[in-house]
């Protein structure tokens, strides 16, 4: 990672415009490391196709997405530690500054290959998973405005177009905010996650 990112102003724009925009999330070569992992997990053949819908509800449906993903954990390779211990270092601060109650996270590399996109959506499903914020690190190499695979967002004040550049980050409140991803020409990389609260029994 680079020097610390000081998330509160991050943290205040995601509350009065419903998103934010990081650039340089991570270094170049640390951008090299995960996108060599990504590499190593795909050309094994591990990436699946993604569906839509939470996990008691999915279907596949290649008119509305087309990426592949493999689901993290956190132990599938010593090189994430660094991912996780910055987003272990958001939820903290999200939750004593926001009073939230985040105490869980789901991350997934997410590979567009050409031709592929998302159509418009909202993250949290229809049965609620808990889903409060959406995370998106993009793990591509310098992105033309010609390759597509744009990220358009639909905030209320109008839309807004994202290039998924190498190490920019996106949060945005998963339950509010409209968006898709456009379709790409080019091989397109990023982990895609959801900082959730999980209800537990008493
Ligand atoms: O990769 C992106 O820019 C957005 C991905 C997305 O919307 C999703 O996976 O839910
Ligand atoms: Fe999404």
């Amino acid at each position: 990672m680079k020097t610390k990112i000081d998330f509160l102003p991050l943290i205040d724009t995601v509350v009065e415009n419903g998103f934010a925009i990081c650039d340089d999330f991570i270094s170049s070569d640390y951008l090299a490391k995960l996108r060599q992992i990504i590499d190593n997990h795909y050309l094994e053949g591990e990436f699946k196709e993604a569906e839509i819908g939470d996990r008691f509800n999915q279907t596949k449906v290649k008119s509305i997405r087309k990426d592949k993903i493999l689901w993290l954990s956190r132990g599938l390779n010593t090189d994430l530690d660094q991912f996780y211990s910055e987003i272990d270092r958001l939820i903290s601060v999200l939750n004593r500054y926001c009073f939230l109650s985040i105490n869980d996270c789901e991350f997934h590399f997410a590979v567009y290959p050409p031709g592929a996109f998302y159509k418009r959506h909202i993250d949290q499903f229809k049965s609620n998973d808990g889903r409060l914020l959406t995370v998106i690190l993009y793990l591509n190499e310098f992105w033309e405005e010609n390759n597509g695979g744009e990220l358009m967002i639909y905030p209320e004040s109008g839309p807004i177009k994202v290039l998924p550049q190498p190490g920019r980050l996106v949060l945005f409140k998963s339950d509010e905010l409209p968006h898709e991803v456009l379709k790409t020409n080019k091989s397109r990389y990023s982990i895609t996650g959801w900082l959730k609260h999980k209800h537990t029994p008493l």
